[in-house]
């Protein structure tokens, strides 16, 4: 049977990386997607606004809807201080088998839990079964339908608190309008719109930010 686009991602990573180097393998990945095969990893343009975003954050907990293939779990990973970790969460189990391989690659797999099933189930659980308290970072890169209401839900099940700060892949391509407009027009919430370039392609895209006020 024939590999999938996400096995030979990481088989390239596996024979070119250098392992427990997380940048390695970031800049692995990157390299295989712009060179070889396009995937849908944050990568490295809109990847610096996620860096940024996270090192001001700081978070002690942080979690992340999509995992895909690990790359932006590697590196939210890889700037999270002693002591923190990220909750990864991934719908597709193939994605998830492939992401927990890179991660444990990269070495950053005490820092990270990755959690398989649809965030509208998790996201219910953070809290009684995962013993999150509240959530000081999430990256939003899942599927863009699931941006309102999955922050909805995680509002419902009060895990965020004053200053949490959200981050939004892909606002312009796909697109998430609708998200936009929730987000844009919530009095509880300061947004700012970051351009980029879609991954790996010379495509406008951006990234919004948008931090709880309580
Ligand atoms: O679904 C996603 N989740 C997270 N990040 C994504 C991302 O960063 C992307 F760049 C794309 C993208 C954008 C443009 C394109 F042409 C193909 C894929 C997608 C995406 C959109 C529609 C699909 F049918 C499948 C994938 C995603
Ligand atoms: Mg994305």
């Amino acid at each position: 049977m024939n590999q999938s686009k996400e096995q030979r991602i990481l088989n390239f990573v596996l024979q070119n990386a250098v392992r427990g180097d997380p940048c390695s393998v970031l800049d692995t990945i990157d390299m295989y997607c712009s060179q070889k095969e396009w995937a849908m990893n944050v990568g490295n343009e809109k990847g610096l606004i996620l860096d940024k975003t996270v090192e001001e954050a700081n978070p002690s907990v942080a979690l992340e809807l999509g995992t895909y293939c690990g790359y932006s779990a590697i590196r939210i990973a890889r700037l999270l201080k002693a002591g923190a970790h990220l909750l990864t969460v991934e719908f597709n189990p193939e994605f998830a088998a492939i992401a927990k391989q890179m991660i444990e690659f990269a070495g950053v797999q005490d820092k990270v839990k990755l959690l398989e099933g649809p965030s509208e189930e998790i996201i219910p659980q953070l809290k009684k079964k995962y013993e999150v308290d509240t959530l000081d970072f999430v990256f939003l890169d899942h599927w863009k339908d699931r941006y309102t209401p999955d922050t909805i839900l995680i509002q419902e099940c009060n895990l965020l608190r004053k200053g949490s700060v959200l981050l939004a892949d892909n606002v312009i391509v796909p697109g998430a309008p609708e998200f936009l407009n929730y987000i844009r027009n919530n009095p509880h919430f300061q947004c700012t719109n970051y351009p980029s370039r879609l991954e790996y392609m010379k495509v406008e895209d951006a990234m919004e930010k948008a931090v709880f006020l309580g």
